[in-house]
This record gives C-alpha cells, structure tokens and sequence, in this order.
C-alpha cells in the first residue's frame, strides 16, 4: 500500500512544488510506482509536468467537491508518473467544503481509493493553513517541510507545527514528519550556512542530509514540462533530489524493517 507524504509549509515560493516534482520523477527512476496529487488552484504541479491546467477534463475539485466517484478518470499517465491535477477551480473548493459532511476528509476518501495501486502518493499543498492544507493533512500518513535557505526560513513554521498537532490530536493521530528539506542553499553565503545550523537546532535529527542547491536548472525545467531528471541529467539540483530519493527510500525501508 502506498504511502501518502504531503509537501507542506504555508510560506509561499519555498520550493514546495519543485521538491514534490523533481522528488517523485527521482523515485519513478528508482524503478517506484508513484502518483503526484496537486492540491494547489495554482496547478504547479500539473504544468511542471507538462500538462495545461486549463485542458483538465476531470481534476481535483471534481473529485473532492462535484463527487466524481470514477478517480481513474482523472488520471493523467505523463512520461514519468501519474498525476491527478488540479487549476484554478480548486480555488472554490475552500468555500464549497465548509458546508460539506466529513470536509477534511475528502482527499483522503479519493486516495484512499487508488492507494494500493502507487508506491508513493505525493500531495502537493497550497501556501496557506485552511481547508485545503488540512484535507492534505488528514490524507497523510507524513508530511516533508521544505525551508528555503535565507534570513525568515523558520518564521511561520510554528504556525504549522501547531495545526499538525491539532490535526493528530482530533484527525489524523498517526500523522509523522517524514523530514525538513533545505533548498535553495548558497554555500557562497554565511546566511545560508548560519540558516542550515539554525534549521538543525531547531528539528534535531529531522533535517536530510541531502540539501537542494539554488540551482537555475531548476527553476527552467518547469517551462519545459520535464522534471530535472529529463531537463538536466547531470545538474546539481538533479543529484541532490536523486540523493533524497536514495535517502527517503533508505529511511522508510528502516522504518518497515522495524515494524
Ligand atoms: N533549488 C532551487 N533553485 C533555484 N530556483 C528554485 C529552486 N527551488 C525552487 N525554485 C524556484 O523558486 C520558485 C518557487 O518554487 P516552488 O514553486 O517550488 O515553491 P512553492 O513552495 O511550491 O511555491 P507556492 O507556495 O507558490 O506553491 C519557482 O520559480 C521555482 O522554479
Ligand atoms: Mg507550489
């Protein structure tokens, strides 16, 4: 059965996406069977991948607030994973769902549906803590928190840190954090170097080894429709998320063992 991991924190442009992309393109080269869900009405994700948002035919909001029973017709197979996308529908979703029964359940009754057939299902959230980021929540079995290397990188966090603990308290008491991922790292500023050490102290034995360079690679790929892997093979953001594939792969192989 799958797991499901959300990329979470509701600070904007911190590389949320650009990790949920390039990480699920490096697993699906490990030979792993993974679904990308975006949650976002940005539709990031979806045209990161290549696919126009607006060409949707069956998206999220479909799903979660139109009742679409049939979540294999929303299924966009790309080169490299599956993807069930999502546009600026979504939007209305955060409204449509107050009135509704079970209304922080609903992506997770979706998921729950295609679970067994993924090795991974990777949730790709929006920049804000409401409904939306909490069906994300109540979805997961963990969720990642990318922090962008500079000067307000734990601002926020703590924000975050007390909805998941509400979320496990009352929705989801088996909620983990699968890890805190550093981005845009600048090893050419102390700011950088000074935010890793602070970052660390604050989540010990929380943080990947592996951190993601300001890469500009990185930042084209997503014009092109191709995760890292296919834009550049050989760039330095493509090894770093190859090697936190390696490491999440290495980490929940340890994590069964002890089950
Ligand atoms: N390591 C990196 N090096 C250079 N640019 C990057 C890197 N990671 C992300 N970017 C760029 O930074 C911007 C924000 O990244 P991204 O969209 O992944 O963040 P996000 O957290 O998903 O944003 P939002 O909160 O708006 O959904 C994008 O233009 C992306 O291409
Ligand atoms: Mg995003």
């Amino acid at each position: 059965m799958g797991k499901i991991i959300a990329f979470a924190n509701q600070k904007g442009g911190v590389g949320k996406t650009t990790t949920a992309i390039n990480l699920a393109a490096a697993l699906f080269e490990r030979g792993k069977r993974v679904l990308l869900c975006d949650f976002d009405p940005q539709g990031n994700a979806t045209s990161g991948f290549g696919v126009d948002p607006r060409s949707l035919k069956t998206s999220i909001y479909d799903l979660i607030v139109a009742d679409e029973p049939d979540v294999k017709s929303a299924i966009v197979s790309t080169k490299w994973v599956d993807l069930i996308g999502a546009n600026v529908n979504l939007a209305g979703a955060e409204l449509d769902l107050i009135m509704m029964e079970g209304r922080e359940n609903r992506l997770k009754g979706v998921l729950d549906r295609v679970r067994e057939e993924y090795d991974y299902i990777f949730i790709d959230c929006p920049p804000s803590l409401g409904l939306l980021t909490l069906n994300c929540l109540c979805a997961a079995d963990s969720f990642l928190v990318p922090l962008q290397c500079e000067y307000y990188a734990l601002e926020g966090l703590s924000q975050l840190m007390t909805t998941v603990r509400m979320v496990k308290k009352s929705m989801n008491p088996s909620l983990a954090l699968e890890g805190v991922l550093l981005t845009m790292f600048d090893g050419r500023t102390n700011l950088s170097i000074q935010v890793v050490e602070e970052v660390k102290k604050h989540f010990p034995g929380e943080v990947f080894s592996s951190v993601v360079p300001r890469n500009v690679r990185l930042s084209e790929a997503p014009s092109h429709g191709k995760p890292i892997t296919d834009y550049d093979r050989m760039c330095r953001g493509a090894e770093a998320y190859l090697s936190l594939a390696d490491e999440i792969l290495k980490k929940n192989k340890q994590e069964k063992g002890r089950v």
